[in-house]
């Protein structure tokens, strides 16, 4: 059985408080049945995430963008898994290729973030993507099979992890790979999912993101083991993100 689909929103660095507003005409959108069978969460930055959680009220879940390793002590700025955890929220972002690329994260770094995100009673979203140089060099699937080796935690089942696969040339540039090489990585990752993880690789969400649109959406999740989508600029829209979750409606 395909595993139920997940539509996350991604909202980086942005967002106020009035934002707030848009979460509230997701929230509407999705108990009114607009996503159908699709799970929804939002990822509001760390600031929103105790206002967001009030919000959602349970209709979509909440999640951070990052997590330190540790649980407490002396990392000024940091955040834990167990503090985004003890605001409410039921996922995380971890190894976004932003924080890979802008904080020098490696893929044992973020194994270390996605096991403390288990730690601390999180769903790690775990993200890998090659860039347009290792595309063009014919180097998508060492790339991937590198970070899903290096990335992922121990112990992961279908309830507790998420991959998103997120071309780093697609991300934020209004170009997305073809269907055809959806359908190629996102059946290599599952083949590396059941290799690691035996039957409960077949039941971990694999996400597409990278330039998700409402216009593209049909096309991208219809993909064989797409399991949902990562939307960053369209999930700041409740009219484009409800766009986008419609597909499973
Ligand atoms: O990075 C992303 C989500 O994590 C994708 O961003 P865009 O949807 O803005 O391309």
């Amino acid at each position: 059985m395909a595993p139920k689909p997940l539509v996350a929103g991604n909202w980086k660095m942005n967002g106020r408080r009035a934002e707030l507003a848009e979460l509230q005409a997701i929230c509407e959108g999705v108990s009114k049945g607009a996503a159908g069978s699709a799970e929804v969460v939002v990822c509001p930055p760390a600031t929103l995430i105790g206002e967001a959680v009030k919000a959602a009220a349970k209709t979509v879940g909440i999640g951070g963008q990052d997590c330190h390793a540790g649980k407490d002590g002396a990392h000024t700025g940091d955040i834990s898994a167990e503090m985004l955890a003890d605001l409410g929220a039921s996922y995380v972002i971890v190894g976004h290729s932003e924080r890979r690329a802008d904080h020098g994260e490696t893929s044992e770094a973020v194994r270390a973030k996605a096991e403390a995100a288990l730690r601390g009673g999180l769903k790690p979203i775990v993200c890998i993507g090659e860039t347009r140089e290792e595309r063009d060099a014919g180097r998508t699937l060492d790339v991937v099979e590198n970070q899903l080796a290096g990335s992922l935690p121990d112990g992961a089942t279908g309830g507790n992890l998420v991959i998103a696969y997120e071309p780093v040339w697609a991300i934020g540039t209004g170009l997305t790979p073809t269907v055809t090489d959806v359908a190629e990585v996102h059946a290599f990752i599952r083949e590396a999912l059941t290799a690691r993880f035996g039957a409960e690789g077949a039941k971990i969400r694999v996400l597409y993101g990278g330039s998700v649109k409402p216009a593209n959406a049909g096309e991208l999740l219809k993909v064989a083991n797409v399991d949902g989508a990562l939307v960053g600029g369209a999930s700041l829209k409740a009219s484009d993100f409800l766009g986008i979750a419609k597909v499973y409606a």
